[in-house]
């Protein structure tokens, strides 16, 4: 079978990788209907990948965890109505799938879904990916994952699969130059600073009233850049900066999503279950050892984050034969600020996946509120509005039902060179609107210092 061409603009890719790719597919005996995964060890990739330049950029990377998923094409796409249809797609899926070393890496779908409500960036309300091609890494140990949904002869599917491959492994083999920092403009704010501390009063108002005991409000900013945006080089920037949180890239129509998320809505492992209470937030400063300690003592801070803990616990409570709810929160350190953080595990009963327990965990009164419905009602009253799947959940699936899903948090929709940054803070009765102002300027400061070397 022939090797696919160069592109003119094209580095040489890798090309003795590619022949043996080619031998290798070509003895596959690929179905013609049906989604259908074929997993190959690739020692010659083993290593840490770093998101290469690829158009409609997907990916995932827990460089703490030494896991990097890295997507090149799409073999199915599902654009679903809402978090609730995605279990119902991923289970409709009919997968067959062959391991051709025996390496144990199964195929991903990757699936996201906004806050809900009206999302103004035209992402869909929830959507499933299955990629085309996935080069899956594990503490450097690395497959490809080769993907496609029928409808193409095995000829056809096996040309598809070596220009994706061409493609991925050129990308990878592009340097990714650091860019000198540059100013960035803020075009646009929603609220504006004065409007977002009068929302603060209005929320602490209706706590008062005892309409919620929670709300989450949060702001949007529109900034420009003197270049365009690169997706892999603020990927590669959020990875060093954050290796304990999830980093991923969603592209989409030409503009991509990028967040350095610190917050796991669930992780699942067989039937190991984990999610983070994440919530009470301060400036970290390693010059004042006594910062943290307030933090952890805050009677403000402690009240927010017991109300996320409650919450957690008992919506996984229901889903789980046995749970662990540490009894004092930690602290969560992340470059200029510090959460208070509970990571609440526990075994899921037979028959309960990773879908059904993000579905009862999304959204948490981490970003949105409690009671949820008339946090809801309230948040819609003081014209809260989020874009770009802000405080939606972003992650992957396997074959197998493992996975994660992250809360799209401490992100940026790029789009050329302008980028859209979204924060919000947890309103209780005790809060101060020139705080929760700083505190969403804190977390803005996380994706926007990235930004400037982009
Ligand atoms: C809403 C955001 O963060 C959430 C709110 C927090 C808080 O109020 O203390 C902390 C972490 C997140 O759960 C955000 O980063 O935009």
């Amino acid at each position: 079978m022939p090797v696919p061409s160069q592109r003119d603009d094209a580095r040489p890719v890798p090309n003795r990788l590619l022949a043996a790719l080619s031998r290798r597919l070509e003895r596959l005996d690929v179905p013609k209907s049906g989604l259908f995964s074929a997993t190959l060890a690739v020692p010659e990739l083993d290593g840490i990948p770093t998101p290469p330049p690829l158009p409609d950029l997907w990916s995932w990377l827990r460089p703490g965890d030494g896991l990097a998923l890295i997507a090149s094409g799409t073999a199915l796409e599902l654009v679903c109505s809402g978090p609730e249809t995605l279990d119902e797609a991923r289970r409709g899926l009919d997968w067959a799938h062959l391991d051709l070393d025996g390496s144990g890496a199964e195929p991903v779908a990757f699936l996201g879904h906004g806050f809900g409500g009206p999302d103004r960036s035209g992402l869909p309300p929830a959507l499933l990916r299955v990629p085309r091609l996935l080069l899956r890494c594990v503490s450097g140990r690395c497959d490809l994952i080769f993907s496609h949904a029928g409808g193409a002869s095995p000829d056809q599917i096996r040309l598809m699969w070596l220009d994706e491959a061409a493609r991925l492994l050129d990308a990878l083999d592009r340097p990714v130059p650091p860019s000198p920092p540059v100013d960035l403009v803020r075009l646009d704010e929603f609220p504006s600073p004065h409007a977002f501390r009068d929302r603060v009063s209005a929320a602490t108002d209706a706590i008062a009233a005892g309409r919620v005991e929670k709300v989450v409000l949060s702001r949007r900013i529109t900034v420009a850049a003197p270049r365009p945006f690169r997706p892999e080089r603020l990927a590669r920037e959020l990875a060093s900066r954050h290796p304990s949180c999830a980093i991923f890239t969603v592209g989409f129509g030409g503009r991509t999503l990028v967040a350095a998320s610190p917050e796991r809505l669930v992780a699942c492992n067989g039937r190991r279950v984990e999610s983070y209470a994440l919530a009470g937030t301060a400036p970290s400063d390693p010059a004042d050892p006594f910062l943290g300690g307030r933090l952890l003592s805050g009677a403000k801070d402690r009240h927010e984050h017991r109300l996320v803990v409650g919450w957690i616990s008992s919506a996984l409570n229901d889903l789980c034969d046995d749970l662990d709810v540490p009894s004092e929160p930690r602290r969560m350190i992340l470059g200029q600020l510090e959460h208070l953080w509970t990571p609440i595990s526990g075994t899921l009963k037979p028959g309960t996946g990773l879908l059904q327990a993000a579905l009862a965990l999304h959204p948490t009164p981490a970003v949105a509120g409690l009671p949820l419905a008339s946090a809801r009602i309230l948040l819609d009253e003081l014209g809260e509005s989020r874009s770009g799947w802000y405080t939606g959940a972003f992650g992957w699936i396997d074959r197998a039902g493992d996975g994660e899903m992250a809360v799209v948090l401490r992100c940026a929709l790029l789009d050329g060179n302008r980028a859209e940054v979204a924060a919000g803070a947890g309103i209780v009765a005790a809060s101060d609107p020139e705080a929760e102002f700083t505190e969403t300027e804190l977390k803005l400061r996380t994706m926007l210092d990235a930004l400037r070397s982009a």
